[in-house]
């Protein structure tokens, strides 16, 4: 991690679940523990349909409230899509674009991702970008061409000044809810070269600033050797960010670092 450039931040996904009340009860249990001096960002991306809840929970809990998905027309005839206008009028910060489970359940691809970014940061959001490789492309050894594939698409018409505002998560799809973490080595071999990519395209004084988490079953057990690596300025964290007590363990483990 390097806070002299970038934001340090660990955010919660909490996918599909938890209602509007378990969100409140989460919020107080959250709030009873959370230290009061943090030094990173937190960051709880709730259900679209539990955000008004969220926000309205976690306004003294310092949490900032984030989305799962977005779409990326401003309005419209498009059934059941949410805008960014919408996310951002609600008071949401951040929103999780091209998560592997919406490429692989709900057909994101590069270039949907590229839409959803940039209509993401016109709203004036910070998009958390997920770029990651399966077990058989890391064993074909095609992981660093398809991350850079990924990183470049999903970058693609971004001007330089709103590169910073943008997050990319690294997160292998063969670690996301399996329980098998990647090592620290192979999570920070990917983030060193995702900023790598990122100076490729725009230099090195925006590439410093851009944070860089990692995502795959990281937990409190091996949260601070994660995030002692220079190159991996948080994390998105899905099981474990479910139950309060894990949660604030890696806030604290990232406030170590
Ligand atoms: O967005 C979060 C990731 O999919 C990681 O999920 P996980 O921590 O349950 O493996």
């Amino acid at each position: 991690m390097n806070r002299r450039y970038r934001k340090t931040i660990i955010a919660g996904n909490w996918k599909m679940n938890k209602t509007a009340s378990e969100t409140k009860k989460f919020a107080e249990e959250l709030k009873a523990i959370l230290p009061k001096a943090k030094w990173c960002d937190v960051v709880v991306c709730v259900p679209a349909v539990n955000i008004p809840a969220a926000m309205k929970a976690f306004k003294d809990v310092r949490v900032s409230v984030g989305a799962q998905n977005v779409f990326y027309e401003k309005s419209g005839a498009y059934t059941g899509e949410v805008s960014a206008d919408m996310l951002k009028d609600l008071g949401v910060k951040y929103v999780i674009i091209g998560h592997s489970e919406r490429r692989q359940y709900f057909g994101e691809t590069d270039f949907t991702v590229n839409k959803k970014v940039l209509a993401a940061l016109e709203a004036g959001l910070h998009p958390i970008i997920c770029v990651g490789e399966s077990l058989e492309q890391r064993e074909l050894g095609i992981t660093m061409e398809l991350i850079a594939l990924q990183v470049k698409s999903a970058l693609a018409g971004v001007p330089a000044e709103k590169v910073r505002k943008c997050v990319i998560a690294y997160e292998p799809i063969w670690a996301i809810g399996t329980g098998k973490t990647a090592t620290a080595e192979q999570a920070a071999e990917v983030c060193t070269f995702i900023r790598t990519t990122v100076r490729h395209l725009y230099g090195a004084r925006i590439a410093r600033s851009v944070t860089v988490q990692y995502g795959g079953s990281m937990k409190p057990a091996n949260a601070a050797e994660l995030l002692s690596q220079p190159d991996i300025d948080g994390g998105l964290i899905g099981g474990a960010s479910l139950k309060a007590a894990d949660f604030v363990e890696i806030v604290n483990a990232a406030n170590q670092e």
